[in-house]
């Protein structure tokens, strides 16, 4: 009884839903106030920018959206949970302006689906691509709108395709997404967790559960497959006949083959996150919060390496990440993948990249955007 004033009616159960219903009813019609508003957006765009080269979606503006959301929010609902409520508001918006292709790396059901949903709220047209040049060459002939792809894992390390894959396309980041990568246990409704015989995943998904699996699964047989929605997809297969398969995938895959979680969250490090990029055609404007992707091939001399750092530090420039890739064009040479705070039209970064152009034999900026905020 939350009834702090005595006067008032006490709260009952129609009561409480008739507010529900009334509450709901507002909500409903704000929601459609600012769909109609959406839709003005998209013809002032239209009308600004021609038929051909108009951008509907806005990075930077829905990062500043939903980081508002999050400031002014006053609970009881949490932050990432009001934020999430919002993300899917503005994706029915936009694919009201124009709905978007996505392609990611497939199939259907991957954590990277997963990381796309996160990202661009559900309100979007699933593209699963068989590999990580294929979302590239799918955004870069225009057949999808942004493309999402894995770059690093905090257990497993860099994705070199995806680092490798930027050296030779046009295309720019815009835009970045974490997730926390959680493990399943997963069998098909019929199944008794008992009579389970085989446990299928990706390879890496095994690894990452594997002390789990010794102490819980020692006798079970662990087969690894092309990917985790491929081993959900035949958990379900192998259940439809009676045969007793369990899969370890994540949320996505479990609801796409109608699966049940035998054991959630089964992950040997608790804090597994993987990072993934949002690659486009687009220039992302500045947001007020922003990270920038640099490729950098140094010259093959002594000092090259300090050279570049030198001028983040002389500016004060906070770089989060350095990684080296062997070149392709002289042996022994390098490619340095730079990722820094800032957007590369602020003053501050603007003077890093131009003492990076003069010291390095190249530099590509391979994109400026928003700091995931999910
Ligand atoms: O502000 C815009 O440019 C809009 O199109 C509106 C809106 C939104 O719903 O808030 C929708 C899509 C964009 O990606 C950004 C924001």
């Amino acid at each position: 009884m939350s009834n702090s004033n005595k006067q008032s009616v006490p709260d009952t159960l129609p009561l409480l839903r008739d507010r529900i219903d009334s509450i709901d009813s507002q909500i409903q019609s704000l929601i459609n106030e600012r769909a109609r508003c959406a839709q003005k957006v998209a013809d002032v765009k239209l009308a600004e920018q021609g038929d051909e080269a108009v951008v509907f979606y806005r990075p930077e503006r829905e990062a500043q959206v939903l980081r508002r959301v999050m400031e002014r929010n006053e609970g009881p609902l949490g932050n990432e949970e009001m934020a999430k409520i919002f993300r899917q508001v503005m994706s029915s918006c936009l694919a009201l302006e124009k709905p978007m292709r996505i392609a990611f790396l497939g199939p259907e059901g991957t954590f990277t689906q997963q990381a796309a949903i996160k990202h661009f709220g559900k309100s979007v047209i699933s593209a699963p691509m068989a590999a990580i040049d294929e979302v590239f060459r799918e955004v870069e002939s225009g057949a999808a709108n942004y493309g999402v792809v894995p770059v690093e894992n905090s257990t497993e390390g860099v994705v070199n395709h995806t680092l490798d894959t930027f050296r030779d396309s046009r295309l720019k980041i815009c835009g970045e997404v974490e997730e926390r990568i959680h493990h399943h246990l997963l069998v098909s409704p019929n199944i008794n967790a008992d009579d389970v015989t085989h446990i299928y995943s990706h390879q890496q998904s095994l690894a990452q559960c594997r002390a789990w699996l010794d102490r819980y699964w020692p006798h079970v047989e662990r087969v690894a497959v092309s990917s985790n929605a491929e081993a959900a997809r035949l958990a379900a297969d192998a259940g439809r006949s009676g045969r007793a398969v369990a899969a370890i995938a994540g949320d996505v895959a479990c609801e796409l083959y109608g699966l049940i979680t035998l054991s959630a969250n089964i992950e040997d490090h608790p804090d597994n996150t993987t990072r993934f990029l949002i690659v486009g055609n687009q220039e992302v404007p500045a947001s007020g919060k922003d990270k920038t992707s640099l490729l950098v091939s140094a010259k093959n001399e002594p000092g090259a390496l300090y050279r570049l750092l030198e001028a983040f530090e002389r500016h004060k420039v906070d770089m989060t990440r350095l990684e080296t890739r062997p070149s392709l064009m002289s042996r022994w040479g390098y490619i340095f993948y730079i990722d820094f705070l800032g957007h590369h039209s602020d003053e501050q970064s603007a003077a890093v990249i131009n003492e990076l152009c003069e010291r390095a034999s190249e530099v590509k900026v391979l994109g400026s955007y928003p700091i995931a905020v999910l």
